[in-house]
Formats: structure tokens, sequence, C-alpha cells
């Protein structure tokens, strides 16, 4: 520590001088002000004659107020109830330390004073150390300008007899009150003398080895009343009260102790007593001030500070732990012990033990682990109701085949262009926006629920509403509903178009009728489907079908906020030959800009140009804004998530993360289908459509064979021939199926042996077969999940009979030895004589000596009975097999 250090950590600084004062900063900078001592702020310097000055003050206004209330000088002893009505404030300050002395004159007349004074005189030298010792005053919380003075004079080493009597009688009686009533403490100086008014208890009786008479504890305890305040302030904090230990942390009162007396003795107190501790800052907040014995009782009370939740963002040690936990590490190990995990306290947990723990303390883990960019499309981005504006819907057409999709979306599309780019030519982006009455609508240009479905398939939730069309003049068709459970599966409103109401025979009232089958109810039916009747061909109905769109909107409240990176989906890519890859996506949150990086699926770009769907070049583009952007380095697919990136770089990085995530996962698969697990695999939806390479003898078997599997319809999964060829499986087709996650059937030709090795390894399905007709009708079986099991059989082991034991009514008995892997009661069993099988049945006996045993395993004796066969041979060989179900090939 340098000179300069040590100085200014000598110095008194004001927060300091207030706090041993029980006064705020701000009041002992007041009264500085007031006074005329420059002073900054709260860690300005209390120079000696500061301090004289500032007691002077107080004394000032205590010897004012006295004369006031009592009509002369001479102050009169003060009733216990006046002492209790002091207030804090500074200019009453005084009469608390006034009060604690005098009122120990009063009740137990002066005998603390004595004592004070017999104490000074007693241990002069002890005096003298104290008094050198500013902090040490300051330790003691005088709570007086009497107090601080004595600090001051301590500061100066200066004495003022009458104000040390003053102090030293009011800080024992202090001290006293917070100790229980038979503790007492003969000071070894004054320093130590206050620390145990801090909080210890018998300690001091210990130490001190002083006894009070009751009636001075008595009167200690009651002035304690008044001056706990002061007491509790620092040291009393870092003390538990059952901790008899502690006190020994502060031997002396020395000044850097007594100065900072957390350092030392809130760590003892956090691996001791935990609770105590701020059972002692609990004390000394205000509630308990003046509740010199109460404040005891409370200081044993545990309090139970356990939070009711803590976050976890990690693994971490089970000090941590212990720390989040408000616990002690010992605690924490003990309930790892229990769960049977020896652990110390650097040891990381994990989550999983980290939520057993919190449940053994009775915690709540909120989970709140870090995020990984890469599958941006899960995280969700949340954003403040105030960034939030206001977004077109965005609409999809959907309805049976020939109803009129196409025809109602050019309609709407043609008579409601924006008036700024009327004109413009009319670009397929995938997606337009209309605007009418002053407000836009976007209509994703792809209809059917085919593509609507493979987007939410893809995660891609892009549509705000519905518009199912029925042709008036047809009705209800198997399309129209499934368009509806689409719709409804992915909870948008709906709204119906009941198209071709031009047409002499449509009936929409019919359409309506049908529709209530289906849970559409129009609203003048009573339900709450918006219908309205439409003429695409004519235009007719158009206007209303918007206002009832914006309607739904207004009402649904489409929101998005605008101000920060883009976000949205790919509606259509495609490779252009001069512009390369070109993406077209709907922008759902943020602003997409011309400049910006982004990730579209596992692809990665900067927008180079973006158009919007009338061909205009736009700089950005907002929620629900449908645009062509190029730029990019490959072609994404269609319902892809988009998102911008703050910088190439990053953006590269995320899409190659997403890209080796991807082919990993698409890896696995590979690995995992055959046609046994096929059905499996549609039933999860993980699979649309099932990837076929077909090697055949001549060409026009392959041809035949081609035409036969894309002819197979089965609901929800179709076939797709990635590659037909002639002649043998090559090893080169066996690659193409591991990449391309598809199985390989063969007409008439058998794979090369390295084909077979690798179809091995990589667990590629080959199928085999010399007719067309069992190829087509095993494909389209797995495609239903119809087909049978195939059994394998797994020869388990081996026993040799060593003896034959003939019991009549029985039969005979082998005496073997199993010689390799297990004989098992379950298994059956084939006996084998000179390599050639003599039967083939089940087990009827196994027994280890007398008893029956499940299985016995090699290297053991046992005794096997075949079941209705007794012409076991000596040397004959038993073998075991069990028939398990594997995958066909
Ligand atoms: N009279 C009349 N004919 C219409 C109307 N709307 C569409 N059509 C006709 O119905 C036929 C089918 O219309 P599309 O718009 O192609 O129907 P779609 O539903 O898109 O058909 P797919 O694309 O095959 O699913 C066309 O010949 C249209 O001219 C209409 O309001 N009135």
């Amino acid at each position: 520590m340098t000179k300069q250090e040590k100085d200014n950590k000598d110095k008194l600084r004001v927060y300091e001088y207030a706090k041993s004062l029980n006064m705020s900063s701000k009041e002992i900078i007041t009264i500085l002000k007031r006074i005329n001592i420059p002073v900054n702020n709260h860690m300005s310097v209390m120079e000696n004659d500061a301090v004289v000055k500032v007691e002077q003050f107080f004394k000032d206004v205590k010897a004012n107020a006295q004369a006031k209330r009592e009509g002369g000088p001479q102050s009169k002893p003060q009733t216990q109830a006046q002492v209790s009505q002091v207030s804090s404030k500074p200019a009453e300050a005084p009469k608390r330390t006034d009060n604690s002395g005098k009122e120990g004159n009063e009740n137990k007349p002066r005998q603390g004073q004595r004592e004070g004074q017999r104490e000074g005189q007693r241990h002069p030298q002890r005096e003298g150390q104290r008094d050198g010792n500013r902090s040490g005053s300051r330790d003691g919380r005088p709570s007086s300008p009497a107090a601080s003075s004595d600090r001051n004079a301590n500061r100066g080493g200066a004495r003022d007899g009458q104000r040390e009597q003053q102090r030293q009688g009011g800080d024992r009686q202090t001290s006293m009150n917070t100790r229980q009533g038979n503790n007492q403490g003969k000071p070894t100086g004054q320093g130590e003398q206050r620390r145990p008014q801090q909080g210890g208890q018998s300690n001091n009786m210990n130490r001190g080895g002083q006894q009070r008479t009751a009636p001075q504890q008595q009167q200690r305890n009651d002035q304690g009343k008044s001056q706990q305040p002061q007491r509790q302030q620092q040291p009393a904090r870092s003390f538990d009260s059952t901790n008899n230990d502690s006190f020994s942390q502060k031997p002396g009162g020395n000044k850097n102790q007594s100065r900072k007396p957390n350092s030392t003795t809130k760590r003892f107190d956090d691996n001791r007593t935990g609770g105590g501790m701020r059972n002692g800052r609990g004390g000394r907040g205000g509630k308990n001030r003046g509740r010199g014995n109460n404040q005891q009782q409370v200081h044993r009370e545990k309090i139970d500070n356990t939070p009711k939740k803590i976050i976890v963002r990690g693994e971490m040690t089970v000090g941590e732990l212990a720390k989040l936990l408000h616990k002690d590490a010992s605690e924490v190990i003990k309930k790892l012990l229990f769960l049977g995990v020896m652990a110390t306290i650097n040891q990381e947990v994990d989550l999983e033990t980290i939520q057993l723990i919190a449940d053994e303390f009775k915690v709540e883990v909120d989970l709140k682990l870090p995020v990984s960019e890469d599958p941006f499309e899960e995280t969700e981005e949340k954003d403040e109701e105030a960034d939030l504006q206001e977004r077109p819907a965005v609409v999809t057409i959907m309805g049976h085949v020939d109803h009129g999709k196409t025809t109602l979306l050019d309609a709407i599309r043609k008579t409601n262009v924006t008036s700024a780019e009327a004109g413009g030519i009319t670009q397929h982006i995938g997606a337009y926006q209309v605007e009418y009455n002053n407000k836009k609508v976007t209509f994703l240009d792809t209809p059917g629920h085919e593509a609507f479905t493979l987007m939410r398939s893809r995660g891609a939730q892009v549509t705000d509403i519905t518009i199912i069309v029925v042709a008036a003049d047809d009705g209800v068709m198997p399309q129209t509903v499934e368009a509806i459970s689409h719709a409804k599966a992915a909870n948008c409103p709906i709204i119906v178009a009941v198209n071709k109401v031009d047409k002499p025979e449509a009936n929409p009232d019919r359409v309506k009728q049908e529709l209530t089958e289906y849970e559409l109810v129009p609203e003048e039916w009573g339900g709450d489907t918006i219908f309205v009747n439409v003429s695409a061909k004519q235009g007719m109905g158009l206007d209303e079908l918007l206002e009832m769109i914006l309607l739904v909107s207004e009402v649904n409240e489409y929101k998005a906020n605008p101000d920060k990176r883009a976000r949205g989906t790919v509606i259509e890519a495609e490779l252009d030959k001069g512009r390369g890859p070109v993406v077209r996506i709907l922008v759902q949150h943020g602003t997409l800009k011309v400049g910006d990086a982004f990730v579209a699926g596992t692809c990665f770009g900067r927008v180079r140009a973006m158009v919007n769907d009338r061909g205009r070049r736009l700089k950005e583009a907002g929620p629900s804004t449908p645009v062509e952007i190029t730029g990019l380095t490959d072609v994404p697919q269609a319902g892809d998530p988009f998102m911008a990136f703050e910088d190439e770089r990053k953006a590269r990085s995320i899409a190659e993360k997403r890209a080796t995530t991807y082919r990993q996962s698409q890896l696995g698969a590979n690995t995992r289908v055959t046609l046994d697990d096929l059905f499996k695999h549609i039933k999860e939806g993980e699979m649309k459509e099932l990837n076929v390479i077909i090697k055949g003898d001549v060409q026009g078997s392959v041809e035949a064979l081609r035409g036969s599997l894309q002819k197979i319809d089965v609901e929800g999964v179709r076939v797709k021939i990635l590659h037909s060829g002639v002649g043998a499986i090559t090893e080169s087709d066996i690659i193409l199926a591991t990449a391309s996650n598809a199985i390989v059937v063969g007409f008439n030709v058998r794979p090369d042996a390295q084909a077979k090795a690798t179809a091995d390894e990589e667990k590629v399905d080959i199928r085999l077969h010399r007719v067309i007709y069992t190829i087509v009708e095993e494909i389209e079986q797995a495609m239903k999940g119809m087909l049978d099991p195939e059994y394998k059989e797994v020869v388990i082991g081996h026993a040799e009979v060593r003896n034959t034991f003939k019991i009549s009514k029985i039969g005979t008995i082998a005496g073997c030895m199993i010689t390799q892997g297990k004989i098992s009661r379950a298994a059956e069993a084939r006996l084998i004589r000179d390599g050639i099988v003599i039967f083939e049945g089940k087990i009827d006996s196994l027994k280890r000596f007398k008893d029956d045993a499940k299985e016995v395993a090699q290297g053991y004796e046992c005794g096997i009975m075949l079941d209705k066969y007794n012409d076991l041979r000596e040397g004959d060989v038993i073998e075991a097999f069990v028939m398990e179900t594997v995958e066909r090939k």
C-alpha cells in the first residue's frame, strides 16, 4: 500500500462520519454547508476542525432545543418517553446522544456515566489506544455529538475529559443493550468494548470478565431502545448473535477492523451463519431500531431466504449453485450426496442435477439457455407492443380444381393495383400486393392447399387469411373440403368466396348449405363465417371481398415491428440464366434493405437488387411485402426461412452450419430408410416421397418397371425415380442411394461384390426380383404399411452331448457342456450329428443339476431334453437358435 493510499484510508469521509451518527451523508453535507465548511459530496474528507464544528453545531442545536423546552440552558433529565420520541433528524441527533448519556443518569442515576468514568480511569492506556484510533470510535457508533467529538478528539489525539466520560458511559450502555442481559464485557479497549454491542453476546463477558449488576444491564437495555440504530449500524450486521466465534474476529478494535468491519465479518458470516448475517442487517434497517433485546431474538431465528425461483443459464459449479440458492455450499454438497453424487464446491453440475437440487430446496428453475442463431426459424423474437405497427394481411386462395382460384387472383390483381405502380409490368413473384381503401393486402400467388401445406410443413406460417373459393354452379367438392381442413389446421380465418355467380345455374345458397356441414355457417344464418358472392370472370363482388379482408385484418390486428432486421419466408426460388439464383420472399418482420446480408434455408447472400410484384426496384421492403431478390450463392427451397444478418461473413457461417445440420439429418435418414420402416416414416410425416433407383437387365424391363412404380397411388407419399439404368447394381448406385435416401430395385440383376459390401455398410435397402408385379406389390404394400415382418434365425449357442440318461416314461436326458454362447429354455434347437441336422424342434427342459434353468451359459454343464425327440447320442451337438424380426432384404 502506498503512503498516499494509506493516508486516504485514514481520512474520515463524510459518509463515514454520517454513518457513525446514523445520519445520511446528505444531512451532514447540509450541516457542513450551513456552517460554511466547503464540501463536495459524500466522499469529501472531514478534517478535524470540520468535525469539531459539526459537533459544536449539534451542541448548539441541543442547547437551543433544551432552552426552549425547559426555559433554561440547564438540562433536566429527559424521560424515557421523550427519548423514544427523538427523531433521527440532524438537528435532533444530539438529543439522542445526549439521552443515551443522560438517560442513564436518570434511570440508573449516572451509573453508566460513572461506569464510563471509572473505565476511563481504570484503563487510561486503552483509552489512549482507542482515542488514537479514529475508526474505533466510529465503529463504536457514537450516537451523539458527544461521541463524535470523542472521535474528533481521537483523530486529533486530544482529549476532552467531559466528552470522553459521556461517550464512554453512553457507549458502554449502548453496547450492553445489544448483549443479553447477563452479558457484560469489561472492555479491554474502547474498540473492543464496542464490538460486543454490535452483536456479540456472551463473548463480551467471557472476554471482559467484568460483570455488571442486573440494574445496570436493565439500564442499558432501556437505553438501547433509543440507541439501537447506531449500534447496529455496522458491525452488528456482520455478527450472528448465535455465533460466538464471530466475536473473536474482532480483537482490540483496531482501526482497520473497525473501519471496514464487513470485509472480514461478512465473509465469516457467509460461511458460518448465512441468514444470521442478513438477520443482523435486517435489524439495522429501521424497524428493529431501539429494540435491544428483541433484536437478539430476531438474530437467533433463522430467516429462510431461499429464493422462489432461480434463473439458470447453463451448467455451473456447486459453489455457484449454492450462491444462487442462498445456501452454503456444504448444504448443496449434502443434497448431492443424498442424490448419490459426490461433488466438491468447484465441481460443475449439469442442468439436470441443478434441477434436482433446486427441487430439493423447493426452488423453481427458470432455464434461460443461450440460443444458437443457426436454427433461427425456431427462435421467436419478442417485440415490445410499442414497436409494433399495422401490416397488410397475407391472403391465400384455396379451393377445388377449376372453381376459379387463378381467375379470382388475376381479377383482384388487375383491378386493384396500387396507383403508383399502375402500368408497371406485372411480375410473377409468387405474391402480390393490392391497395384498397388506402390499405394494402398481400395475396400469395400460388393457389392450392398443397403449396400452402408444403409451406407449413417447412414450418412457414405465412398466411393470415384463407379464401376458400367454391364455384356456385358446382358446390362443395373433395378439394374444397381438404382446403377447409388445411385452413383450419393452420388456424387461419376463412372467408368463403362463392364464385361464378354470373352463371345461370349458380346456386350460392346451396354452397352455403353444404358448407354448414363443415362448420362454416354464414353470418345471416347465425354463424360467423363471411360469405361473399363473386364473379371472378366478370369482376363482380371483388370490392366486397376486399372490404371483408380488410375487416378481418382490422379485427385480428395484424402487426409487425418494421424497425429490426428482416425475417421472412422463401415463396419461390429458381436459377435464372442471366441473374443467377433468384429468390422470391415474403418479408414478415423487420425491413429488408438492399445490401443486407441474409440466410435463406442453407443458402446465403447479400441483397444485390430487390424488385416488387410490379417490377419496380425497391430499396427496402417492410413487413408483408413480397419481393424478388438477387445476390444469392445458391437456390433455396420454397418454404425456407429467411433472415437478414449483420454481415455476410456471419450469414455465410450460419448458412454453412445449417447446411451441415441438414446434411447430417439427411445422412441419418439415409441409413434408416428401407421398405420395412418406410411406413413408419410416412406415418410420422417425415417422408412425402420414396426415392427409388431402378436397375434392370434390359431397357424394356427398366421402362416397364419405371412406369409401373410411378403409377403407385398411395395417399400421402409418391414414388420418385431418381435414376434408372441397365446392368448390375454398382457401388455408384449405392452411393447415390445413400446420398438421396433411396432404395435400389434390381430386376433380373444382382449387385456386384463391392456394391453388396457398400450396401451392407450403408444399410441401403436392395430389392431383387424377377417379376415386375411382385416389385410393385411389395413397394405398394410398404407404402401402405402392410408388409409382413420378416424373421431371421440367430444361433445363440452350442452344447455338446457328453452323456445320455434314459428315464422311463420321461425320455432321454442329454448331459451337455455348453461349448459356445448359451442355451436358453425358450430357444429352438436342432440336433446336429456329423454335420447333418438330425432334428429341429423345441427344447423340452433345461436343467442345471436338479433345478430348471432359464438359460445356461458357456462353460457350464446342463441337462437338456428335446421336445418329442429321444435319440440323443454322445458327441451330438445341440444348436440353439431364436427367430428375430429383421429388416427385409
Ligand atoms: N362464368 C365464370 N367462369 C369462371 C369464373 N371464374 C373462373 N371461371 C372459369 O372457370 C375455369 C377455371 O378457372 P381457374 O381460375 O383456372 O380455376 P382454378 O381454380 O384456378 O383451377 P386450377 O388452377 O386448375 O385449380 C376457367 O375457364 C375460368 O374462366 C366466374 O366467375 N364465372
